[in-house]
């Protein structure tokens, strides 16, 4: 199946006012109220990016992976069907909750929940940041890239999401998180010229998520977004460094999710065609040092 790009993202959440003030004033989102308790952030001219639901615990629910049209999602359905894979078809109501034509959902071997759709639904409203932020790289690449966990089945993962899923194998990291640990294995993959929009991490992840990325237009945006990150004292899981795998700039901090935000610009947009995948046995260039 050819998945076409990383389209939203569905959060659980016990509190969707600390998801508003976050988004619109540290990520400079617009942050718009649906029916029912439902809260959209939107960063482009798609209705929203993040669907964040009203629910018990906080946490990343479903990665919304995008398709080109009605045919690729009969495709893609029966592909999974016939590898196996238990899929779920989203109902009517759910997916014009989701502002699609239609979606399925499943969960991948190491548990990850994913939904699939066609036809996202749209009043092309523009992008306008409540805090004046330039914009947010999406076309073409969807809304940036999503790190779960793949605690046990590691291989077993890998296998889908590169023979099943359709996406490429990007680059390969091994990291020892303590010194004597095994390393961990983080393996970064693409569907579209974002260098990733999935990766794969043997660590665990109560909130279901590692982390989610956003890309920002300027390298000024960034700067700004650290200055309200210290403003708001919003806590930091990693200060401010460029990767080797996407040369992307960036800082990590926490999310009312209980998962962290990457909020990057400059990640190499590649051309799949000259790519051989590679091991990095470091992670970033300089800098992403834990803490800030
Ligand atoms: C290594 C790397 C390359 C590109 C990325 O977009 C990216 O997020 C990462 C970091 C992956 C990884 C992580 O997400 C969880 C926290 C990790 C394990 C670290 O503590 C260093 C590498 C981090
Ligand atoms: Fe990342």
């Amino acid at each position: 199946m050819h998945i076409r790009e990383l389209g939203y993202v569905v959060v659980g959440s016990t509190d969707k006012e600390k998801w508003r003030q976050f988004a619109t004033e540290v990520l400079g989102l617009m942050a718009i109220d649906a029916p029912d308790g439902r809260l959209h952030l939107k960063m482009d001219s798609r209705q929203f990016r993040f669907l964040i639901l009203p629910a018990e615990q906080d946490g990343l629910i479903a990665s919304g992976w995008e398709l080109q049209d009605e045919p690729a999602f009969t495709a893609a359905r029966d592909h999974l069907v016939a590898a196996g894979v238990a899929v779920e078809d989203g109902s009517a109501e759910d997916a014009a909750i989701r502002h699609v034509q239609a979606f399925f959902s499943f969960q991948d071997p190491v548990g990850n929940r994913h939904e699939v759709y066609w036809g996202p639904i749209s009043d092309f409203g523009r992008f306008i940041s409540p805090i004046g932020v330039s914009g947010f790289v999406t076309e073409g690449m969807g809304l940036g890239h999503v790190v779960l966990p793949a605690m046990g089945e590691f291989d077993a993962a890998h296998q889908f999401w590169t023979q099943v899923g359709g996406f490429g194998l990007s680059d390969i990291l091994k990291i020892s998180m303590a010194p004597g640990m095994p390393p961990m294995r983080i393996q970064f993959y693409h569907c579209n010229p974002r260098q990733h929009s999935l990766a794969l991490a043997e660590m665990p992840s109560p909130a279901g998520c590692i982390h989610v990325m956003i890309e920002v237009n300027s390298l000024d945006e960034v700067g700004r977004a650290l200055d309200r990150v210290s403003a708001h004292q919003v806590p930091v899981l990693m200060g401010l460094g460029r990767h080797v795998n996407d040369d992307m700039v960036s800082f990590y901090i926490f999310t009312p999710g209980g998962f962290a935000l990457e909020y990057g610009w400059g990640g190499v947009v590649k051309d799949w065609t000259n790519h051989q995948a590679f091991e990095t046995t470091l992670p970033s260039h300089w800098g992403h040092r834990l803490g800030g």
